[in-house]
């Protein structure tokens, strides 16, 4: 039966695991929400479960009329609540049995408040605010939803609105009452002034919350957007003087988690002081990216994928990252973190665990995680020998002189802080015994582009070889994700050209979202904002998770830092360091991005 919502959130994790793929209805609920559940008791109402079609909405039945409301189920709320069209909620004790559960009908519902730490803050302005905004746009918010600023700069509600007001987007142009919703959505947008480790000012702070929670439920969601060192101070502060006596506290937590092993297991233990893991929810945006979550649709709901996916038939595997611009105005934060620990001990590590896992049990939360974090587990920890490193420096090009890395005043003068790296990564399990995993990341280079490739080997005794001179490189087939910009997903075959002759070509099959969808893509900050608000953690990393990515990237910072190693420098604009083609050739490996029949298109 198709559910019924009273939302018309395209996003929300109803839609979602309600995908016309036909998933089990029970394919996203915890172990605990599978077994059906009967509620019954009142006269005037006897709902009783007959699916779930989400964890997030219950398809309820009322047996003395038949009739079927879609209620909001107590695991998503985490309060014995179960929310009803109409602002009727019906409260429960969540009893598991069939056995009466003794329903009270109050006119209440909950609520939930968003509080972005550090709202005065780049993060705050470009990514956080904007995804809320998309979210109440697209009806993603609960009803009863209150936004609030938090950082030390002095601020009132009204100077809030305005920061914000500059950066809201419908996202494209003459979407239908753009400006209404936007002055709907900064009414309900509020701003505190405070300290980081103060619990009196986050006692004040409280006290607001309360004023706009009322009588109801109250949820609260905090965004800790903050640099790092803050981190610890603001969770006890919240934590002790800010979080909900009557619903559910969440914090979001963002990168970077630490600078290695230590300091990220320092900052987990820190955190653990004052929340439970089910608290935290690490954030890394690329996994709220779409061509990253369409990597498991792709692989597990398409049978001619998944069997092919392995040593037998997958040569090797590229994660590659750039950017067209350098560090410019954060050069103070990324000196002390660089390239690797900026992208790729999470971005691409994270993309190469969900491309890499075995078939999880089920698209839980849990089962997913379990997988991801067996294959960091089965990989080795990064040689020196196979990573390369460069840093950008000036260039002129067109009379335009392009900055080098250490001309950004943060940045100290002869930093050896690396703006570009490349590496080959092992896994030793069955599947990818000997398959080099090859990434790169870098900025300051001659295209913005996140992407994966694989390449697939050569056809055994080739009927065709002739055709492709000696370079049979040329005809294995290549499936690519561009992650971004331009969203598609191809596969290079081979195929004959057209006419009485026997020439072979090389051609694309290509699902090219642009083309394919008139839909805008969501931001990955707006999946993630919502998923935290529904209790989702797919997309969250656990810390186990967390340890074995770091274990695989410590010993190497380590080493590149005590020996100092000196990064290739490449000019602002280019390419990168030549360095990395001769890492992936020891490999036997071309990358991708870079072989001469790469066009603009691919
Ligand atoms: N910006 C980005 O694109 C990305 C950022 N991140 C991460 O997100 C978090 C926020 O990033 P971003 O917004 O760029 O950070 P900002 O440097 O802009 O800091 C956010 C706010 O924190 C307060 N703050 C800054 N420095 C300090 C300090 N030393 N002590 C106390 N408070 C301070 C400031 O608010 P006030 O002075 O008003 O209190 C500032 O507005 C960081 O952890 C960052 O690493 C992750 C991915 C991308
Ligand atoms: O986490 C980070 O990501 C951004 C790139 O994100 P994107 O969504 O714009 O691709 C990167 O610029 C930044 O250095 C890094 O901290």
């Amino acid at each position: 039966m198709a559910a019924i919502s009273y939302s018309n959130c395209p996003t929300s994790s109803s839609i979602r695991s309600n995908s016309y793929l036909a998933p089990s209805p029970s394919s996203s609920l915890s172990a605990n929400s599978r077994r059906p559940r009967v509620f019954s008791v009142s006269k005037k109402f006897r709902p009783q479960m007959i699916s779930h079609d989400s964890p997030r909405y219950w398809n309820v039945l009322n047996v003395q009329d038949g009739s079927v409301a879609t209620a909001e189920s107590p695991l998503a709320t985490e309060t014995p609540l179960i929310k009803l069209k109409d602002g009727l909620t019906l409260s429960t004790s969540e009893n598991e049995s069939s056995e009466a559960a003794g329903f009270d009908i109050k006119e209440t519902g909950s609520s939930v408040s968003i509080t972005v730490v550090g709202a005065s803050g780049d993060l705050a302005k470009k990514k956080i605010f904007p995804a809320l905004f998309a979210l109440y746009y697209e009806d993603c918010l609960p009803e009863h939803f209150t936004v609030f600023g938090y950082a030390r700069s002095k601020m009132t509600d009204e100077d809030l609105r305005n920061m914000v007001s500059k950066t809201l987007t419908c996202r494209i142009d003459k979407r239908e009452n753009c400006s209404e919703k936007m002055e709907q959505f900064l009414k309900r947008c509020f701003y505190h002034s405070g300290q980081y480790d103060s619990e009196e000012n986050f006692s004040e702070l409280d006290k607001k919350l309360k004023e706009h929670e009322g009588d109801r439920a109250s949820n609260r969601l905090f965004y800790l957007s903050i640099p790092p060192n803050i981190f610890i101070d603001s969770v006890r502060c919240a934590s002790t003087s800010a979080s909900s006596s009557k619903g559910w506290t969440r914090v979001i937590v963002e990168k970077p988690f630490g600078r290695d092993s230590e300091s990220s297991a320092a900052l987990t233990s820190g955190l653990k002081q004052y929340l439970g893991e089910d608290q935290i929810f690490r954030i890394d945006h690329y996994l709220g990216k779409e061509l990253v979550e369409n990597l498991s649709v792709l692989r597990f709901s398409n049978l001619i994928f998944e069997p092919l996916w392995s040593r037998q038939y997958i040569r090797n595997v590229q994660f590659i990252f750039s950017e067209d611009f350098g560090t410019e105005g954060r050069g103070g934060y990324f000196d002390n973190y660089g390239i690797i620990r900026d992208i790729m001990q999470n971005h691409l590590l994270q993309i190469l665990a969900l491309f890499a896992m075995e078939t999880p049990v089920s698209l839980d939360a849990e089962d997913i995680r379990n997988e991801k974090v067996k294959v960091l587990r089965s990989m080795k920890p990064l040689q020196l020998e196979n990573v390369v490193i460069g840093q950008y420096k000036s260039h002129v090009k067109g009379g335009v002189t392009y900055p080098a890395y250490t001309d950004d005043k943060t940045v100290p003068k002869g930093s050896l802080t690396p703006t570009f790296a490349a590496a080959a990564l092992f896994i030793n399990n069955a599947r990818w015994d000997g398959v080099p995993f090859l990434m790169k990341a870098g900025k300051a280079l001659h295209t913005k582009r996140a992407e994966i490739r694989v390449q697939f080997r050569h056809v055994p005794g080739n009927l065709y070889s002739r055709s492709f001179g000696t370079d049979l490189d040329r005809a294995t087939n290549e499936l690519v994700i561009r992650v971004q910009p331009d969203e598609a997903i191809y596969l290079k075959i081979n195929n004959k050209v057209p006419g009485l002759g026997m020439r072979l070509d090389r051609s694309n099959l290509n699902l090219h979202y642009a083309a394919r969808y008139a839909k805008e893509i969501p931001d990955a900050y707006e999946r993630l904002l919502l998923d935290a608000i529904e209790g989702e953690r797919r997309l969250f990393i656990r810390s186990d998770e967390l340890d074995a990515a770091w274990s695989l990237f410590t010993p190497l910072l380590k080493e590149l830092e005590e020996k100092k190693i000196v990064p290739e420098f490449y000019p602002y604009g280019s390419r990168g360091p030549v360095g990395a083609h001769y890492l992936a050739a020891r490999h036997n490996v071309r990358w991708g991005d870079m072989s001469a029949e790469h066009t603009k298109d691919d």
